[in-house]
């Protein structure tokens, strides 16, 4: 498994008033799409392409197009779903697939509660969205979910990540064909599984329900 850390001041900057408790939900989710657009460049650097040729108002040449099988965008319900319209917007051509997780608060375990993907997913690409990594439950439950329908190469695209959770993705996914892009890696897990200092429960804090 390959992990990739954002390193950009940009980034930085706007994961800072991402985390700030003062941070409203509109402003909250206009900054996950912005940092999802920023991230999704790092994600797809080895989107897989094709050559075709083309004619210029000069000249033939030969440029490259998003290869067939399309790509599979699965954002996690329901906070992978603020990430989707700016991963979207990279990659338009893309096919969207929904899986619907939720951790149970009490034992840290992940349930899942939809699906809508294709069925066999033999030869695709999958970008699975998803902004928090906290004990990497729900992370490896929805790459497994993926490799069993046939995908043959997963990349996670992550905003923030727990080192415990990373550790425990990288873990179940050693050896596989799996990448996972991340905003940031922070410092721990606090006794409730949250991510510290994190940004809170990214789903409540996109959707207001707090
Ligand atoms: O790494 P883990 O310990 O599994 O935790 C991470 C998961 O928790 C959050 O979802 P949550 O279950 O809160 O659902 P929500 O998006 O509906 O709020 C988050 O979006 C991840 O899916
Ligand atoms: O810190 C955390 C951990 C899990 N889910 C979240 O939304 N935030
Ligand atoms: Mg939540």
């Amino acid at each position: 498994m390959r992990v990739h850390v954002a390193d950009h001041p940009l980034i930085t900057h706007k994961l800072t008033v991402l985390r700030d408790s003062q941070t409203t939900s509109p402003v909250f989710r206009a900054l996950v799409e912005e940092l999802m657009t920023l991230l999704a460049y790092e994600g797809t650097r080895d989107v897989r392409v094709e050559p075709v040729d083309i004619i210029t108002p000069v000249a033939p040449t030969t440029g490259v197009r998003i290869a067939d099988p399309k790509p599979l965008i699965v954002p996690i319900l329901r906070a992978g779903l603020g990430m989707l319209e700016g991963m979207v917007k990279l990659l338009p051509s893309a096919e969207v697939g929904f899986l619907g997780m939720a951790r149970n608060e009490e034992t840290l375990e992940p349930t899942t509660y939809a699906e809508r993907l294709p069925d066999d997913l033999s030869g695709r690409q999958c970008f699975v969205l998803d902004p928090m990594l906290a004990t990497g439950g729900s992370l490896i439950a929805a790459i497994d979910f993926l490799l069993q329908r046939g995908a043959t190469d997963v990349t996670a695209i992550c905003i923030l990540a727990a080192p415990e959770g990373l550790e425990a993705v990288e873990k179940a996914m050693y050896g596989r064909d799996v990448t996972v892009v991340l905003g940031a890696v922070d410092e721990k897990l606090n006794e409730h599984g949250y991510i510290v200092p994190g940004l809170g429960d990214a789903g409540d804090r996109l959707y207001g329900t707090v």
